[in-house]
């Protein structure tokens, strides 16, 4: 892989617009699909996704939690998804918001990013709320791989605020976390291209981003802002938080969009709409 995650996100997004589809297997959805709640009905609900956004969309998201609560099958269903997704050549982002101590960041970091890593994806979602160093390793791994991460900064849920907007002395924990992206994308902005390390800011996050004094435009961050959709976020709401780093955004929405289906076009019909909305957006 010789393309830096940056470029080929930025390229994707430019061709499909800039609209993360998830892939988040609720029970609900599941069963009103028609499908039971089992590892089968998970396959065939995710390898629909699969078949509806492979190649359509600028990135696919699958979230983690609702495969691994099949166990090992489950994982399984999981790897496929990831694999069909590579072989398209779609940009597959995975949710699984990995977070530890160094030592074992390398090995999250070995399992999904590494040239090695038995089921690798594009970019995966990281937690810096052990501390952004604690990163590194799968900061540096992901650098070296040709591959992404997603930093949490300002999450989309009522509670992340509490630690988030916290402060040590004038910054904030989610402005150290911006901080630490801008210095890893350094090299990258310089080039004015997109890095590697992207940041997570929730499209519900409303005016954090300025009260908090975040440059996002200035760290050469791809922007993860998930909320669009069935928690509330619209294209208004993301023109308030994002503004002028609007060219970074790439928002992701899962419910909303996987209530259109089963049926395949329904799906390819909704993530056009959203694509569309968001592309008049960040022009
Ligand atoms: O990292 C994420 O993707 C994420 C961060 C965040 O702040 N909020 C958030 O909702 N997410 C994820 O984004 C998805 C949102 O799904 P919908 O609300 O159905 O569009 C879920 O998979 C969440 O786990």
């Amino acid at each position: 892989m010789t393309e830096p995650f940056g470029t080929r996100l930025a390229a994707a997004m430019r061709r499909h617009g800039p609209l993360c589809a998830g892939i988040d297997p609720h029970r609900s959805l599941i069963e009103s699909w028609g499908l039971t709640y089992d590892v089968g009905g998970l396959e065939r609900f995710a390898l629909t996704c699969v078949e509806a956004f492979a190649g359509r969309v600028a990135a696919v998201k699958p979230q983690s939690a609702f495969f691994e609560v099949f166990g090992s099958r489950g994982v399984a269903v999981l790897e496929r998804v990831l694999a069909e997704l590579r072989e398209s050549g779609t940009v597959t982002i995975l949710d699984a918001k990995r977070g530890d101590i160094g030592s074992t960041m390398d090995a999250y970091a070995q399992a999904y990013l590494a040239p090695t890593a038995p089921s690798p994806a594009d970019a995966l979602t990281i937690s810096p709320f052990l501390g952004y160093e604690a990163l590194r390793p799968a900061i540096d791994l992901a650098g070296q791989s040709g591959r992404g991460v997603f930093v949490l900064a300002l999450t989309s849920n009522l509670e992340g605020p509490s630690v988030q907007h916290a402060r040590r002395g004038d910054e904030s924990v989610a402005g150290s976390i911006v901080r630490g992206a801008a210095a890893d994308n350094a090299a990258a902005r310089a080039r004015g291209h997109l890095g590697h390390v992207g940041l997570v800011v929730g499209a519900t996050v409303g005016p954090a981003v300025a009260e908090l004094g975040l440059d996002l435009g200035a760290t050469a961050a791809p922007v993860l802002a998930p909320g669009f959709g069935a928690q509330g976020g619209d294209v208004a709401a993301l023109e308030r938080t994002f503004g002028s780093a609007r060219g970074q955004v790439l928002a992701s929405s899962s419910r909303e969009i996987l209530a259109a289906g089963p049926e395949p076009h329904r799906l390819i019909d909704a993530v056009a709409r959203s694509a569309d909305v968001l592309t008049q957006w960040a022009r």
